[in-house]
């Protein structure tokens, strides 16, 4: 492995990168960064959680000189979520060079943005939406724009913004230099990438397994009904740390998180109809720990990066094994071990063991934790909670008491009721959370797969690729073939005549300031493969 001395940097670029923890540079950072700063083209491809950010934020910041006063760099990423983090780290990296970036996202007051846009930052990190707002109202020019940076190209693909990057990327000045980065790179990447690239070096660190390998993945066969108890079982067995919870649906989010509200645990929902602020919040309370569980929907499933997350649980299965793969990348980063756990209803094992062939991995049965499992995790915290204060020995002003109430009872009594204080349990509320319906997996006929569509050279390897009509129910109408009930008992569908809550399901997290997605937005998606490239 590299060391960041050895890369030739900028020492301004390699003291940041020391003051941020880094060492030795991650696999995908050692292939990219030395073609990045001769300005190559390239496809970076490596697993969730191992620096993709860094491997193209360093060489941005290493090539651009402070004392320039116009935009010369521009990321683009699918959620504003993203957008922030992402910014924060090209800022830390640039820091002690003097650069200054900006990030440019829906929800935010377009005023301040326009303000902070005059202090003359070289490098915008923006969602596409906003981005072309600030560009027709001509408060962002990109005709000096010589780096292009796609974060999560193939989502951004996916949510229908191919139509703003190729309008972005228009006013940026052909030549330049353009890199795009995924975990995941479904087949369709490959026309974006002969669109707005030049000759790219195609740089993979995708061993067999397109999950990260420090992830334990498994699974736990439940009925829609009984998932609730089941996720309160498992959290209890499990105690996580910080846990992300995804849902289907933005309804289900806020069901769910109010759920486990009720039910005494520490969580609060994210998704895209909240205000930008309620997001902002909640991010914010996540990272800093002061709740434990995050409910989202798939708006955090990608490149979100919060140290701490040992446990990410699908209780419903995601749509497509890409999701699945970045779900899940959200624990087990950096080097770090975590647990994933998904449920499944029976009616949906089959798309499950398609997940699980496409990624190549299998994914372990686990029963539904017991009561007792469950009781023994909550014991257990409660146990590890009173020996950290015991440790800590700033208690002296309940030692009195603590004598007292030793003369007249058994220290075992004692202890016990104490733990059961400690302990609690809100396990009477009862809840109820709207079903949902199951996932379907399509019958996939063979003659179909790939079939026609291979374009020469594909990506595709192994013929186990899904063609256009082959595919498995991520078609318009996805999961839900004919609708899903809405909130008010209807079934509003979600592909075209459906109201916009009963659409916005599972990707209802675009850019909010946009107009409402256009029902096409939710294009097939063709030829959806992991592919080494
Ligand atoms: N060389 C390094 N040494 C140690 N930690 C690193 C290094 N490079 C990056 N990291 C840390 O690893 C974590 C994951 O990085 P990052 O978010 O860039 O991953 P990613 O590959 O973009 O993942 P995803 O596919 O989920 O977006 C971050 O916390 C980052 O600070
Ligand atoms: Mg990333």
């Amino acid at each position: 492995m590299k060391l960041f001395s050895e890369f030739g940097l900028d020492a301004k670029v390699v003291r940041a990168i020391t003051e941020m923890g880094f060492e030795e540079s991650t696999p995908i950072q050692e292939k990219t960064i030395p073609l990045a700063l001769e300005g190559k083209d390239l496809i970076g491809q490596a697993q969730t959680g191992t620096g993709k950010t860094a491997a193209f934020g360093i060489p941005l910041v290493s090539r651009i000189d402070p004392s320039e006063e116009r935009i010369v760099a521009l990321i683009m990423c699918p959620t504003r979520e993203l957008a922030i983090q992402v910014a924060e780290e090209i800022s830390k990296l640039g820091r002690f060079k003097g650069i200054r970036s900006l990030p440019i996202y829906g929800g935010q007051d377009i005023v301040k943005q326009i303000r902070a846009l005059k202090k003359k930052p070289q490098i915008i990190i923006g969602t596409p939406g906003r981005l072309l707002d600030h560009i027709n109202r001509k408060t962002i020019k990109l005709d000096n724009v010589n780096t292009v940076v796609l974060d999560e190209a193939d989502e951004m693909l996916d949510m229908g913004f191919m139509d703003d990057i190729q309008s972005i990327l228009e006013l940026v000045p052909s030549e330049r230099h353009t890199m795009l980065f995924s975990a995941t790179m479904p087949e369709n990447i490959k026309r974006l990438a002969k669109q707005f690239l030049t000759d790219p070096e195609h740089v993979s660190v995708i061993p067999k397994q397109v999950s990260a390998p420090l992830i334990a993945q498994s699974y736990i066969e439940v009925h829609e009904k009984q998932k609730f108890d089941a996720l309160c079982r498992l959290l209890d067995m499990e105690s996580p740390e910080l846990a992300i919870i995804f849902g289907r649906t933005k309804r289900r989010v806020d069901e769910l998180s109010e759920a486990l509200q009720k039910r005494g645990y520490s969580a609060e929902g994210l998704h895209g109809d909240l205000s930008q602020n309620q997001r902002d919040n909640v991010m914010r309370k996540f990272r800093d720990g002061s709740i434990d569980v995050l409910v989202a929907t798939d708006v955090a499933a990608r490149g979100l990066d919060v140290s701490g997350v040992t446990h990410v649980i699908n209780f419903d299965l995601p749509q497509d094994p890409e999701s699945y793969v970045h779900r899940i990348g959200r624990t087990g980063r950096a080097g770090r071990e975590g647990a994933a756990w998904t449920f499944v209803t029976p009616r949906e094992i089959d798309h499950l063991h398609f997940i699980e062939r496409i990624t190549r991995h299998r994914i372990a049965r686990k029963p539904v934790p017991s009561l007792a499992e469950a009781i023994e995790g909550k014991q257990r915290v409660t146990a590890e909670r009173i020996m950290e204060t015991v440790n800590e020995d700033n208690y002296a002003e309940f030692k009195g008491i603590a004598i007292q109430l030793l003369e007249q009872y058994d220290s075992v009594q004692l202890l016990a009721a104490a733990m059961k204080l400690l302990t609690g349990d809100k396990k009477e509320v009862a809840v109820e959370l709207t079903p949902e319906e199951p996932l379907r997996a399509k019958k996939r006929r063979p003659d179909v797969r790939n079939s026609g569509r291979k374009m020469p050279g594909s990506y595709v390897r192994d013929g186990q690729g899904r063609g256009g009509q082959g595919g498995y129910g991520r078609d318009r109408g996805g999961y839900s073939s004919g609708g899903r009930r809405d909130s008010r008992g209807g079934y509003g569908g979600y592909g075209g005549g459906g109201s916009r809550e009963a659409r916005d399901g599972d990707r209802g997290y675009r850019d909010g300031d946009r107009a409402p997605r256009k029902s096409d937005d939710r294009k097939p998606k063709n030829n959806s493969e992991f592919v080494n490239i």
